[in-house]
């Protein structure tokens, strides 16, 4: 990759790429380069700017000019200063290099430097990488663990007696290693359970630590870190993938919809029983699931708290591939550590173009159903809920 990052940076520099002409010779680049899906906004900019910084190889002066002039032409436009004398020869190559992208837009110039950047992190890494949880940002307990290994960072739920319930804790936990993950090495993100359950959804005491401003305080901070979380999953920008190591219930199963690819074990389960708790779907389902499995199949699951098969969940395309639960992690493992030393920017691009189309309307729905629940979880039906299975009196 290094090598046809460095051609191609060869071509930016120059200059051939710059113009209307060449670049409806290369339709492929016309797209990399000019499509509204692949505009890199200013945060992938900045990103790009700290990740240079920690670049593991000196990339060389040649790389480096490359990186000076798009960022030159990028923050400044067309280079417009006078050319520095002859013998001021370092100034004068960059000069030189930054004059040599004419008139590229500041925005492809933005868009080449990030790729640019992003290519040379990517080769400056050993195919074999652990991250130990000591280098990152720990999250706020050990219910979370977080790893990253042969370009794979995963994030494992970590309660198992409990049967990885989701505390509040953890989703703030999860928002922050979805972010970190989606800026570090890895090609690949994993989210996984440890135990017997992948995840029993919401953990239910939540509901009990109410705040000073009451109820309708708790629903509120609730629907909005409902919200930041959904959010996370619908912008990951890199294949986002779900070993579904056991049973899985509640928003374990909705933001299934918003992954890449979802493995599961025979053992599994796909349990949504909201009607029953007096709350209403979230994670984006009350979209993904129509369309993925059809409105009424979507309905008995999300409505009627029809709990699938493993197999069941295969059939209607929530889940990618069953394995027998013997083998399970050995084959998921096998398979992922192959799909990871897929050129990493490739697929990160490919799902965009995947996930952009419909971006905006996931927000949009993300937001409404955060809405609905706020209101739910001030309902009788959901309180009474509650109240049933933290006294014991229910259990799914
Ligand atoms: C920011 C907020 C966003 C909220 C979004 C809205 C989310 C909605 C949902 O996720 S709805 C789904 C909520 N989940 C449930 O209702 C599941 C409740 N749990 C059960 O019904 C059962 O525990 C079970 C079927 C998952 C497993 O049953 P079993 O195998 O018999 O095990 P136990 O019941 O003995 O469980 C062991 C231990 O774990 C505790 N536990 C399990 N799940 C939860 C949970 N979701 N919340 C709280 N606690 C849970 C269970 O109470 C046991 O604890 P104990 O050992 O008794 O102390």
């Amino acid at each position: 990759m290094a090598g046809v990052a460095g051609r191609l940076a060869r071509l930016w520099c120059s200059g051939a790429l710059s113009s209307p002409l060449q670049v409806t010779r290369f339709p492929a680049l016309q797209l990399h380069l000019c499509g509204p899906a692949m505009r890199a906004s200013q945060k992938d900019f900045e990103n790009a700017l700290n990740q240079v910084k920690l670049l593991k190889k000196d990339p060389g002066n040649e790389v480096k000019l490359k990186l000076y002039a798009l960022y030159k032409q990028a923050t400044e436009g067309p280079c417009n200063v006078p050319k520095p004398g002859v013998l001021d020869f370092i100034n004068k190559a960059k000069w030189d290099a930054w004059n040599a992208l004419g008139s590229l837009p500041k925005e492809t110039a933005r868009r080449n430097y990030v790729d640019l950047v992003s290519s040379l992190s990517a080769s400056s890494e050993s195919s074999i990488q652990v991250t130990p949880a000591a280098d990152r940002k720990q999250p706020g307990s050990d219910a979370l663990v977080v790893t990253s290994q042969d370009g794979i960072t995963t994030i494992t739920l970590n309660r198992p007696d409990k049967k990885n319930a989701l505390t509040t804790q953890m989703y703030h936990d999860i928002i922050l290693a979805l972010e970190a993950a989606s800026k570090d090495d890895s090609a690949i993100t994993v989210l996984t359970g440890n135990g017997d359950y992948y995840c029993s959804g919401n953990d239910l005491t939540n509901f009990t630590d109410i705040p000073p401003g009451g109820v309708e305080e708790k629903a509120r901070s609730g629907a909005v870190l409902l919200r930041d979380f959904v959010d996370c999953f619908i912008d990951f920008p890199k294949p986002l993938v779900a070993v579904v190591n056991g049973p899985a219930v509640g928003i374990s199963v909705t933001i299934l919809g918003l992954f890449d690819i979802v493995y599961a074990t025979d053992r599994a389960t796909f349990h949504t029983p909201f009607s029953h708790l007096g709350q209403s779907p979230e994670g984006c389902s009350s979209y993904t699931f129509p369309k993925i499995m059809g409105p009424s199949k979507a309905t008995e699951m999300l409505v009627f708290g029809k709990k699938l098969t493993a197999r069941e969940a295969c059939t209607q395309g929530l889940v990618t591939e069953v394995f027998p639960d013997s083998t399970f992690q050995k084959e998921v493992w096998v398979r992922l550590k192959a799909y990871s030393k897929l050129p990493p920017n490739a697929m990160r691009i490919s799902k965009q173009v995947i996930r952009n189309t419909e971006k905006e309307k996931l927000h949009a729905i993300n937001a409404e159903e955060s809405n609905v629940l706020r209101e739910r979880w001030l309902s009788d039906e959901c309180m009474n809920a509650v109240v049933s299975f933290l006294s014991k009196k229910a259990k799914l």
